[in-house]
């Protein structure tokens, strides 16, 4: 449907030219600002609000001084300032209304979830192809059939589109979103979405966390094994075991290498669950 279609990777943010790693750490900040709101804590010094945040302090100045903060000596930064400041970066001291299509168990539940009105997200409309699913209410709002989807979007005024169908038709669902109007799409399908320019895609996708764990857990367990080799009976040489240790160490070293690579992507060191698609 879209013409001129492109895979486009955003590394800095179009608001104020931000670069991406810290708009991705901004939320995090938030989330520990919120935290200290509610306990009525007035200040708070980098070097604490990095520890919660974790983050390091170094980065947490430096992305601090793009929103035009730098905190007072002796006193450190206002928290409900910084409250105000990053949901303002952020976009979240508007309401966003947002779209879930499909609505099997992981839009349901996604409609379900209670966190995203208090963080400025309001689910307007919930979207499925299943005839015997409209009408019928999840999260105490009618599903919808697809059939109405452009109407809902412009009704609506939503730019916000969250996919949750099967792979096979997200892109279609994907084309029908932004040909309505949406501009900014999270997907949970997992597969590779085609946008045109000026359409921003998040993807999320919990397997790849559980396959970064299991590489993790693999190499502890590699980690331990040479201990096993020990009390085993000599089956070689001494200086053979010694080799063989050494080999699996260097393996592990360029394992730990290749990791260190695939993560530095992440807010800070670590890969976030929602990644740029
Ligand atoms: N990203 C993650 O971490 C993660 C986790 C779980 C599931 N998923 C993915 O999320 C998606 C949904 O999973 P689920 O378990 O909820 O599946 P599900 O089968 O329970 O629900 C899918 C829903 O999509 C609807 N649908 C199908 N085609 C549609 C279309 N063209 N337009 C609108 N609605 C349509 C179906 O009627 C159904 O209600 C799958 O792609 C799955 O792989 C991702």
């Amino acid at each position: 449907m879209a013409t001129g279609r492109n895979h486009r990777p955003a590394t800095t943010s179009r608001s104020r030219g931000i670069p991406e790693a810290t708009v991705a750490r901004l939320p995090l900040y938030l989330r520990a600002l919120t935290a200290l709101s509610e306990r009525s804590v007035p200040t708070v010094s980098s070097e604490e609000l990095a520890t919660a945040a974790g983050v390091n302090s170094a980065k947490l100045r430096k992305d601090f001084s793009y929103l035009g903060s730098y905190g007072t000596r002796g006193v450190g930064y206002d928290v409900e300032y910084l409250v105000y400041q990053i949901s303002r970066e952020l976009g979240l001291t508007q309401d966003w209304p947002v779209v879930i299509v499909g609505i099997g168990n992981l839009g349901a539940a996604l409609a379900n979830y209670g966190g995203f009105a208090s963080r400025g997200f309001r689910v307007a409309a919930l979207i499925d192809a299943d005839p015997g699913l409209a009408g019928k209410p999840v999260a105490g709002i009618a599903v919808q059939h697809t059939d109405e989807l452009e109407k809902i979007i412009s009704d609506n005024g939503v730019s916000i589109g969250v996919i949750a169908t099967p792979a096979g038709a997200a892109q279609q669902v994907c084309d029908r979103l932004v040909a309505a109007g949406i501009t900014s799409i999270l997907n949970f399908a997992p597969t590779v979405l085609s946008v045109p320019e000026g359409v921003d895609v998040r993807k999320v996708d919990l397997s790849i966390e559980l396959q970064i764990l299991a590489f993790h857990e693999q190499r502890k367990a590699g980690e331990e094994a040479p201990e096993e080799e020990e009390t085993a009976p000599p089956a070689a040489p001494p200086a053979a075991a010694v080799t063989k240790r050494a080999e699996k160490r260097a393996e592990a070293a360029d394992a730990d290498k290749r990791a260190d690579k695939r993560t530095e992507s992440g807010p800070d060191g670590d890969v976030p669950a929602v990644m740029p698609a």
